[in-house]
């Protein structure tokens, strides 16, 4: 809890709330915002629930908050409510989708439209659209969750897929419910489902969801059905959305409740909070920040940054080979852990030896491991560290894993943008993947690609890479923004006052 004198933004926020409405708070980067749930929650007297994001934000939360605020996942209460039953089931390896059809007896080969489905892909097909069915609010599986994918081009194309995929989804769905047996790989998503089609009522007089630009339809369901007995409020920064579940319009905006804003930052000065600015506008957001007038930050290149922030997990590890040539010792923000595990598992599997990795423990070649993260969804999580692997090599890879220190330790810090929400650094270098898009359709007089419209997703990303910084952002990768047309920068409020 913070002792200092609460902002008038945040004193907004505490009135609204004692008064019983139910808030939207939409909170910038670095305004504060555990603290002023912290103000929330001390304002109460009632006893209340936060629902964060993950379990780590989740345990630090329990830290700050008075007795009366409980803090948890979603998939924490889940799991307690329904999914504990099933967990013999979730420790079992990963898949293959043909090994999968195969025990479940799939075996049927479809033509539609110019499309040859094989079982395998059938089989994927239904698998995807149970998980569709998962992350939706629907009571029951229907049409609407199978998938749409690429060569299936028109309704009757479409229904023709659906006839034969959506009983096979159903079956699954079957197979999921028994803890003991059945043979579908059963996924956290699969029991947080079970439990929000139970129509769980979480205890306590209010309940804060955070991160809430991020929440899934079933999720904010559940949320949402808590508004019978308690109040609501929804906290989160609609601009750093990555998942976007439902478009452009992410949850907090459609929220019918009193919208309110955290817009000073603590975090960074002027200079930075006017960077910051630049992209909300680009991401159509719908908060500006200020930055501390008492904190000075500029933008500048910095040879030494304390972090360098990457696109994709591929860049980070081009910026640690060259960061480790030039002497220097340096961490890897996130997943560490689980890419040398990784690595060590391709190895095995590239030297013709079976891995004891505990996931990968029915994969018999790399290839199959390749073909799975390129076509299984179960897979995905794992397609950026396949590609690490398959772009520099195992060797290269594990070398490069075996050199780093921790990050207490490093001087310097790789982190990805997505790995690095939530963080923040004294100096920062943006890396060299975030690049210019280009417009494909047009050329200038040179020949060189004309700039290209920035999508708000790209946007949203350059907004939560820029806003790790404290005091000293060098704009590197992005620098190209300066010439961008989209780039003109809104005039800060003390520029504007000067
Ligand atoms: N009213 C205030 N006056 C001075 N400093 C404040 C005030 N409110 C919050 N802060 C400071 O702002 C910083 C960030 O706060 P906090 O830890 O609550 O943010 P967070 O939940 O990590 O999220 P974010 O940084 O994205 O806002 C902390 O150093 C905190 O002390």
């Amino acid at each position: 809890m913070s002792s200092r004198r609460p902002t008038a933004e945040q004193e907004a926020a505490v009135e609204a709330f004692r008064r019983g409405d139910d808030l939207v708070l939409q909170a910038g980067a670095g305004t504060g915002k555990t603290t002023t749930l912290t103000m929330l929650g001390a304002a109460s007297r009632w006893q209340g629930r936060y629902l964060a994001f993950n379990r780590s934000i989740a345990r630090e939360a329990q830290r700050r908050f008075r007795g009366n605020v409980r803090c948890s996942t979603a998939h924490a209460l889940a799991f307690k409510a329904v999914g504990h039953r099933f967990e013999e089931r979730m420790e079992r390896p990963r898949m293959a989708t043909a090994k999968l059809a195969q025990l479940l007896g799939i075996t049927m080969n479809v033509t539609i439209g110019a499309r040859h489905l094989r079982a395998s892909t059938l089989c994927s097909l239904a698998r995807d659209t149970v998980m569709q069915f998962c992350y939706s609010a629907a009571d029951v599986l229907s049409r609407l969750h199978v998938p749409w994918p690429k060569g299936i081009s028109d309704e009757h194309e479409h229904d023709q897929l659906v006839e034969i995929v959506l009983p096979l989804a159903e079956r699954m769905w079957a197979d999921l419910q028994t803890p003991d047996r059945g043979k579908v790989p059963f996924k956290h998503d699969h029991y947080l489902k079970m439990w929000a089609l139970s129509r769980p009522r979480i205890y306590g007089e209010f309940l804060l969801l955070d991160e809430a630009q991020d929440t899934n339809p079933v999720v904010e369901q559940v949320f949402l059905a808590q508004g019978a007995h308690a109040q609501l409020v929804m906290v989160g920064d609609s601009a750093q959305a990555i998942y976007g579940w439902r478009g452009a319009r992410d949850v907090m905006t459609g929220f019918q409740a009193r919208q309110l804003a955290l817009s000073h930052s603590f975090r960074f000065g002027p200079a930075v909070a006017a960077e910051a600015n630049r992209w909300l506008t680009i991401a159509h957001a719908p908060i500006r920040l200020t930055g501390s007038p008492t904190v000075r930050s500029e933008l500048a290149p910095v040879d030494t940054p304390k972090a360098i922030l990457c696109r994709t997990n591929g860049g980070a590890i081009a910026e640690i080979l060259t960061l480790l040539a030039g002497g220097r010792r340096v961490a890897l923000a996130g997943r560490a852990a689980e890419l040398r595990n990784l690595a060590e598992a391709a190895r095995d599997l590239q030297a013709g030896r079976r891995t004891t990795h505990r996931e990968l423990l029915l994969f018999s070649t790399w290839g199959e491991v390749q073909d799975y993260v390129e076509w299984d969804r179960d897979g995905r999580d794992l397609l950026p560290f396949v590609d690490v692997i398959d772009e520099h090599g195992v060797d290269v890879v594990l070398r490069t894993l075996s050199q780093l220190s921790s990050e207490t330790q490093a001087e310097v810090i790789v982190s990805t943008a997505h790995a690095a929400k939530g963080r923040e650094w004294p100096t920062v270098r943006i890396a060299g993947d975030f690049t210019e898009p280009d417009d494909p359709e047009d050329t200038s007089l040179g020949g060189d690609p004309a700039p290209g419209t920035i999508e708000p997703a790209e946007a949203r990303l350059a907004y939560v890479a820029v806003t790790r910084a404290q005091y000293r952002l060098d704009l590197g990768g992005l620098s190209w923004i300066n010439q961008h047309p989209e780039g003109e920068r809104p005039a800060s409020l003390a520029e504007r006052r000067a």
